[in-house]
């Protein structure tokens, strides 16, 4: 079942607890736009672990509300996991646009590319070795709930090395990062329909490979 959810940032209130989230700011997202950018604030909320799932899982909130930064739609910093985890998001509120990418032994090359556009009621999967930015490409608040393994860390080093993903969600359209050598052809694939609350246990356990 989905969290009952009330939002008045810098807080939400889950299932009638209150949480503060962590503040992702538009200075922190400046080394992965296509733009530069001299714009402060804040840019999005990060709320963990707001709801038991698992010992061995962690379920967060995402709240990104609706802004464009340069040219650029408002997105995540965006990470490589530091292992083979997967992750699964759902959208409890508004539209998305994931970004994954698979690299082929270097950042500046990828095997894979690969775009899903989710709304509210939807779910996407990040398969393991993937990495992930999510953008809200509309006019409306953006909000996520993820799961994912406890024990994964975030490596953001490769998208602030490469100024962002292999492409940009822009107000013209997709626009190439041309800092990247070889990109093969985008993907687009569909997200699933659901909520990841009602996802088997079973299948929320895959999250953590070897335990
Ligand atoms: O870590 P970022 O690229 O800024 O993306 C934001 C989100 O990423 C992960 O999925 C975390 O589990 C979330 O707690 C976080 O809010």
């Amino acid at each position: 079942m989905r969290p009952m959810l009330e939002i008045d940032l810098p807080y939400i209130l889950v299932d009638g607890r209150r949480f503060r989230g962590d503040v992702r700011r538009i200075e922190d997202l400046r080394p992965v736009l296509m733009d530069n950018l001299s714009e402060e604030g804040d840019a999005y909320y990060m709320f963990r672990d707001v709801r038991p799932v698992h010992e061995t899982l962690r379920y967060d909130i995402t709240v990104m509300p609706a802004r464009i930064l340069g040219r650029e739609f408002i997105k995540t910093m965006g990470h490589y996991h530091d292992g083979p985890y997967p992750e699964i998001y759902g959208i409890l509120r508004g539209e998305a646009i994931f970004i994954l990418q698979k690299r082929a032994g270097r950042d500046e090359v990828l095997d894979d590319l690969v775009l899903i556009r989710a709304k509210e009621g939807e779910i996407v999967r990040i398969p393991p070795y993937y990495g992930h930015v999510t953008v809200n490409p509309s006019k409306s608040m953006l909000v996520l709930e993820n799961i994912i393994c406890r024990k994964c860390r975030s490596d953001y080093e490769p998208y602030i090395r490469m100024r962002g993903s292999a492409i940009y969600v822009t107000v013209d359209g997709i626009v190439r990062n041309n800092r990247y050598l070889y990109v093969p052809k985008l993907r687009e694939e569909k997200p699933d329909k659901g909520e990841i609350f009602s996802l088997d246990l079973k299948d929320l356990l895959k999250l953590c490979p070897y335990q």
